[in-house]
C-alpha cells in the first residue's frame, strides 16, 4: 500500500527499488526529478539487516506521455507497494495504492474459512494489521474469537478490540494448553499468519471439518535451513479438516465489496484500526524490521 500525491503527469513507473521518495523537482524544460530511493543491496541471510539496504539519490528518467509523477506521503513497509493511474487527476491529488490488510482478513474468512455464526475462530498474529481484522470481522459474524500475540501490551489491545480469548504465546508455559484453555471444545476456523511450530500445535487442536486458512507464514520467512515437523497429516486426516493458502488479489474483482463493507464497518465503529507509523523515509528499513520483530501495533506504515 502506498499513499502519494501527483506531482506531475505522464510518470507512473515499476522499479527495483524498495522504496522511491521524489525529493525535488527541478524547473526548465525536461523538468529533471532527483529521488531518494532505497536500494536492495544485498538478499537477506536469515533476519533482515539495515545493511542489507542502501540509500542512494538517483535522477529519474524523463515523463513519457500517459505516465505520471507521484510523491510518496506514506509507504508501506510490506513488499507489495503499487501505484495506479486515472486520466482525470490533476496536480496535488491524493492517490492510493493497493490496499491489502483488511480485505485479505475480509476474504480470507469469509472465502477460506467459510466462518459461521457461533463457530470459534483463532488468529495469530492477531494484533497486526491482517490479525486485527480477521478478529473484529468475526465478532461481527457472530464468532468467538481467539487470539494471540507477543506482548502483554498487544493482548490488552485484543480485549479492546472484543476478542473472546488473547494470551501472549511469548509468555505461555505451553502453547497446546493455552489453546486448550482458550477454548476447550477446538477451533472450528484457524487464520494462519504465522505458520511453523505454532500451526502444528494449532492444527491439531481444530474441530472435526474445521477450516484453516493458510494467510502467512511469518514465523518462516527468515529461515536460511527450513524447519521441520510436527507433521500435520494424521490430525488432517482424522478430522477430516480443509487447509487452503490464498493470496488476497483472488478477489481483486470484489475488491470495491470488500472495501465498502470494510468501510461501513469502521464508520459504524465496529471495526478499529491503529497505525504504527515511522517517521522518514530514511527510516524505511528500520520500520521494515521492527514490524518483523514485533514492534508494530496494527498496520506499520512509512510516513514520508
Ligand atoms: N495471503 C495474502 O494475500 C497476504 C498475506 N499476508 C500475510 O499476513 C501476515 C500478517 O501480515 P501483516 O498483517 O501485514 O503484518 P503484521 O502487522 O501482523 O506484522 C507482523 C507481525 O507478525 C508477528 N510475528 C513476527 N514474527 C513472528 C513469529 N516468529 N511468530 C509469531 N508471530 C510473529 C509480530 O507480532 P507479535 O508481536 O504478535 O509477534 C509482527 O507484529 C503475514 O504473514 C503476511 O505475509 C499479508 C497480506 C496479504
Ligand atoms: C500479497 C502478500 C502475500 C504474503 C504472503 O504476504
Amino acid at each position: 500500500m502506498c499513499m502519494a500525491k501527483l506531482r506531475e503527469r505522464r510518470f507512473v513507473r515499476s522499479s527495483p527499488y524498495v522504496g522511491v521518495c521524489p525529493s525535488s523537482l527541478r524547473s526548465g524544460f525536461f523538468r529533471m526529478v532527483t529521488a531518494k530511493v532505497w536500494v536492495l543491496k544485498k538478499h537477506f541471510e536469515g533476519f533482515p539487516k539495515t545493511s542489507d539496504f542502501d540509500l542512494k539519490k538517483i535522477e529519474l528518467p524523463k515523463l513519457k506521455d500517459g505516465e505520471l509523477l507521484l510523491e510518496s506521503v506514506f509507504l508501506s513497509v510490506d513488499p507489495y507497494m503499487r501505484a495506479y493511474s486515472r486520466r482525470d487527476m490533476k496536480e496535488g491529488d491524493i492517490m492510493i495504492g493497493t490496499q491489502v490488510a483488511s480485505l485479505t482478513a475480509y476474504f480470507g474468512l469469509l472465502e477460506v474459512c467459510k466462518m459461521k455464526p457461533g463457530e470459534t475462530v483463532l488468529v495469530n498474529a492477531a494484533a497486526g494489521a491482517v490479525g486485527s481484522v480477521v478478529g473484529q470481522l468475526a465478532k461481527i459474524g457472530g464468532c468467538k474469537v481467539v487470539g494471540c500475540a507477543g506482548s502483554d501490551d498487544k493482548v490488552a489491545y485484543l480485549k479492546t478490540l472484543g476478542f473472546d480469548e488473547a494470551f501472549n504465546y511469548k509468555t505461555v508455559s505451553s502453547l497446546d494448553e493455552a489453546l486448550r484453555k482458550a477454548s476447550p471444545d477446538g477451533y472450528d476456523c484457524f487464520f494462519d499468519n504465522v505458520g511453523g511450530e505454532f500451526a502444528s500445535i494449532a492444527i491439531n487442536q481444530m474441530k472435526k471439518y474445521g477450516r484453516i486458512a493458510i494467510c502467512g507464514a511469518i514465523s518462516l520467512y527468515n529461515d536460511t535451513v527450513p524447519q521441520k515437523g510436527p507433521y500435520t497429516q494424521v490430525p488432517m486426516i482424522f478430522k477430516e479438516l480443509q487447509m487452503e493458502g490464498f493470496i488476497v488479489s483472488r478477489w481483486n474483482n470484489r475488491r470495491e465489496e470488500g472495501v465498502k463493507a470494510l468501510l461501513k464497518w469502521v464508520m459504524e465503529g465496529k471495526v478499529k484500526y491503529h497505525e504504527q507509523v515511522t517517521e522518514g523515509f530514511e527510516n524505511m528499513p528500520m520500520a521494515f524490521i521492527g514490524m518483523l520483530k514485533g514492534e508494530n501495533l496494527g498496520k506499520a506504515v512509512v510516513k514520508v
